[in-house]
């Protein structure tokens, strides 16, 4: 199969109520089944939000309540499950964890963030990961990071570089720096030649207002889908056959001189 139809879920997070927020998803999973989706995106932290001075009473032991509750989704749906984030506790601290699950229901992918956010104090609550987010959506080569992570081009073209077509990003970035996020998403769907699918969310929490636009960017830098800033199911059809295009007509991988980059 070459062309996918994803969906992200843009919506409100409820601030440090993982009950709501489950009970919340229940139903917009149940509504954006609708289209018939062959994906469905989900944004970072959407089980507890940017709660973090309250991780040692609502972050899940090895992430065991939001795993099932995915697998358990994904697999009454048979879609693929790009589950966003949530607060995963380990003997080693609290990571920002970006989870997803195949069709059946299966792990795929368990991608640890690896830019901690400064700004919104992300360092002094959480730890950071250091692999990959590499995954496979059928045949389709997909790599998966989160929020921040997307300022560092370095890091996005490591997983380009090793075979991944499909760039997933899931984010609560503010409403203050919505033009860096646009900026920032088109420029990694151009300088890696991928498609870039982006899911945020919407609303507030007590101490910021939050962008939305989750974007769906094709791999020649064109923005395909984006959403408002209100809660929106943002739905695009991709085809992997624009890849091979962009890389055909412009060759920037076999053009690329690492020996000058070190
Ligand atoms: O880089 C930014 O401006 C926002 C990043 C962010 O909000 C996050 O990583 O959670």
């Amino acid at each position: 199969m070459n062309k996918w139809k994803v969906t992200c879920i843009q919506h409100d997070v409820i601030f440090g109520n993982p009950e709501a927020n489950y009970a919340k998803m229940e139903k917009l999973l149940e509504r954006a089944m609708k289209d018939t989706p062959d994906v469905i995106v989900l944004p970072e932290l959407w089980t507890i939000g940017y709660d973090l001075t309250r991780l040692d009473e609502i972050a899940e032991e090895g992430a065991g309540r939001t795993k099932a509750f995915l697998s358990e989704a994904a697999r009454r749906y048979g879609v693929y499950l790009v589950g966003g984030s949530t607060a995963k506790r380990t003997r080693d601290g609290v990571y920002n964890t970006l989870l997803v699950y195949d069709r059946e229901g299966q792990p795929i992918s368990e991608y640890d963030k690896a830019h901690l956010f400064k700004l919104m104090d992300e360092h002094l609550y959480l730890r950071s990961g250091s692999g990959k987010g590499l995954f496979e959506l059928g045949s389709i080569r997909s790599a998966g990071v989160v929020c921040y992570d997307i300022r560092f081009p370095e890091w996005i073209r490591t997983h380009i570089s090793s075979g991944a077509e499909t760039l997933f990003v899931v984010a609560q970035w503010p409403l203050a720096r919505l033009e860096h996020w646009r900026a920032l998403l088109i420029a990694r769907a151009i300088e890696n030649q991928c498609w870039v699918i982006a899911c945020n969310r919407s609303g507030s929490d007590p101490s910021n207002v939050f962008a939305g636009h989750s974007m769906v960017v094709g791999p020649w830098g064109e923005v395909i889908a984006e959403a408002g800033e209100s809660d929106e199911f943002l739905t695009a059809d991709i085809d992997m056959a624009e890849v091979i295009k962009a890389r055909g007509r412009i060759p920037v991988f076999e053009d690329r001189r690492p020996e000058l980059y070190e």
